[in-house]
């Protein structure tokens, strides 16, 4: 090696290396994207981040990690070079040598310290910056026109979408880098060590034959054979991992559910019921995790041996030439290195298959997460129009998902001051109707008249959203500015004093699981406070009084036709009692041919 040539050198082999490499990878994942299914699938979630109409420094950053990687091998090359100096050095006794060795030494390894954390920077931050790319596209696709509800009603139901936003979006980006990169190192470092290796070595023989350049042939037999073993040995791993997983998930699943329904539970004492279930499924847990150990026992036994044998391997085949003074003490170390590295990165191919396959079924999951939301942004709905604060039904008919008939041709107006009960048997398609307005119920068909914003519907049960009981009371919308700051918090105390809540006025800003917490009937009342001060052109109850008795049902819809005489009201309702506060009645006659009857509340 003639180091005072060794920095142009090393230019000319990393300009070299890099236009070989970045012309094989781009040939190779076009390739890739059109012939086989996962590139396609790759290419789709990628495509939009690294395209430089949209911004050019994703595809730079990616050219400069591309280039550390290269500087990585050739640093390994000088490495090794470093080493076969040092050794001729000692071997002559060459106490010059040896210092000057010394000091390229304290230039190498000052270069690969400062190229291994600028190397960590910058895949970390390119990591972080598309994985923040890429969950922000997801969630807002997945947020947009209600794809998180409605894909609810695709004929095959997404499973885990917060596993696929949260988990897998961090895999995919992950190990695209650390998979692309690890390969581009592996393939470059093998050339480059193959062609080491093969300076080093001489002809070896074999049963009486002379296979000249011996050793690289050696090696790379030794790794296939070492292969096709470990990968027999170790292949029932990637299951048992899989299981390990799923079966975790299962475990969690029903400690969960134990935590969600503990009151239910609780009142029945079904601890047994509960308990016996969960040892079940942490059994399996364990089962699994035994299992993984003893196959683990064999696989790392037999790749401990690999890696052990590895190490005497090449000195045992080249001592002879180094003995009969063929070659110096310092070729010997490097072939021996020279080996090992070759050993390590063909075995990159080995142990890459079972990150290539979690690759893979990461892959899966978020493109049918993808699709999905696609096929339930194409779902059917009614059509929606606006026309200023009108709310009109036209010809709306409403099935069931498997085509029964709930509704045929609705026709109706509502006006302000003229409120809407809507009656009729349970399951007759109350609920429904209210999905069908509000432009969620993908079964029907008709035109829907109804404001664009403003319009507010209460369910049974109000959600109540992570936060403060103040955050509870202005949902959907957010707390109005000075509100938050405390200043003005007459609105929201006055509100709650009117739905007969008076008591948690000093609790407006705690935060606490208010769902939990609140009664039933109690929450109804803050969905009615949150009605009172959202003032919506038009708003939807369905039995949003059931858990009141019928003294505060009357207060709160005298309240609600006092405070918001211009709001259009519908109800949906089995009491008699609502039929004072409404003016007219829609009943569904819930006999399968969407039968329908306008008459006056009475
Ligand atoms: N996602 C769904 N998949 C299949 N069928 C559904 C789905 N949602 C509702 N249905 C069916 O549609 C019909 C109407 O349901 P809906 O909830 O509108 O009835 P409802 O009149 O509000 O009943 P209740 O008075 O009991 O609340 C029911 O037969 C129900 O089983």
């Amino acid at each position: 090696m003639d180091w005072n040539n060794a920095l142009l050198d090393s230019g000319i082999w990393l300009a070299k290396a890099y236009v070989v490499t970045i012309a094989t990878a781009t040939a190779l994942v076009w390739l890739l994207s059109r012939r086989t299914n996962w590139g396609r699938q790759f290419s789709a979630l990628a495509a939009g981040y690294f395209s430089p109409r949209r911004d050019w420094r994703p595809l730079a950053t990616l050219a400069l990690i591309l280039f550390l990687t290269l500087c990585a091998v050739r640093l390994d090359v000088l490495f090794s070079d470093w080493n076969n100096t040092m050794y001729t050095s000692l071997q002559e006794l060459d106490q010059a040598g040896f210092w000057m060795a010394m000091l390229l030494f304290a230039v190498l390894a000052t270069v690969h310290i400062l190229r291994s954390l600028l190397d960590y920077y910058v895949q970390q931050a390119f990591t972080i910056r598309w994985r923040e790319w890429l969950n922000e596209k997801l969630l807002s696709q997945w947020l947009d026109k209600q794809s998180y509800y409605r894909s609810q009603y695709l004929d095959t139901v997404i499973d885990n979408p917060d596993q696929r936003i949260q988990q897998d979006i961090t895999v995919f980006v992950q190990m695209t880098l650390s998979l692309s990169m690890g390969v581009v190192n592996a393939l470059v470092s093998t050339v480059a060590f193959t062609i080491i290796l093969w300076n080093l070595s001489g002809p070896l023989s074999v049963f009486g034959a002379e296979i000249p350049r011996g050793m690289v042939f050696l090696v790379f037999l030794y790794v296939l054979v070492a292969t096709i073993f470990a990968v027999r040995i170790g292949r029932p791993l990637i299951m048992l991992n899989f299981l390990n997983e799923r079966f975790n998930a299962d475990y969690r699943y029903a400690l969960v559910r134990l935590r969600e329904y503990s009151e239910s539970i609780a009142f029945y004492a079904g601890e047994k019921v509960e308990g016996a279930l969960l040892r079940s499924r942490f059994a399996q847990v364990i089962g699994n995790a035994w299992a993984i150990v003893y196959r683990s026992l064999k696989f790392l036994g037999f790749n401990f041996s690999i890696t052990q044998a590895a190490v005497v391997f090449p000195l045992i085949i080249q001592a002879q030439r180094f003995f009969s003074k063929q070659i110096s003490l310092g070729d010997l170390m490097q072939t021996a290195q020279a080996f090992g590295r070759l050993q390590d990165n063909l075995s990159f191919f080995r142990n890459a298959y079972d990150d290539f396959a979690t690759y893979r079924a990461t892959l899966n999951r978020l493109s049918g997460f993808t699709r999905a939301i696609r096929e339930a942004q194409a779902l059917p709905e009614p059509e929606l129009r606006s026309d200023g604060g009108r709310l009109a039904l036209e010809g709306l008919t409403v099935k069931t998902p498997n085509g029964r008939l709930l509704l045929d041709k609705l026709k109706m107006e509502i006006e302000p001051g003229k409120p809407l009960l809507i009656r009729g048997p349970s399951g007759s398609g109350k609920t429904t109707l209210l999905r069908a307005i509000a432009g969620l119920w993908p079964y029907c068909d008709g035109v829907v008249v109804r404001p664009e914003r403003d319009v507010l519907f209460l369910a049974q049960k109000p959600y109540l959203p992570l936060g403060s009981l103040r955050e509870a009371l202005h949902y959907p919308q957010t707390v109005p500015q000075e509100s938050a700051a405390g200043g003005a918090d007459a609105p929201a105390v006055a509100v709650l004093k009117l739905v007969q809540l008076g008591h948690l006025a000093d609790k407006l800003d705690e935060t606490a699981d208010w769902a939990r917490i609140l009664s039933l009937g109690e929450q109804q009342r803050l969905a009615f406070g949150r009605l009172l001060l959202a003032r919506p052109l038009a708003a939807f109850l369905d039995e949003a009084t059931s858990a009141m008795d019928e003294g505060l049902e009357d207060a709160m819809y005298r309240l609600v036709r006092e405070r918001l005489p211009d709001t259009i009201l519908v109800s949906v309702g089995h009491r008699g009692t609502l039929l004072a506060h409404h003016a007219r009645q829609l009943v569904l006659k819930g006999n399968n041919t969407g039968a329908w009857e306008v008459t006056a509340a009475v």
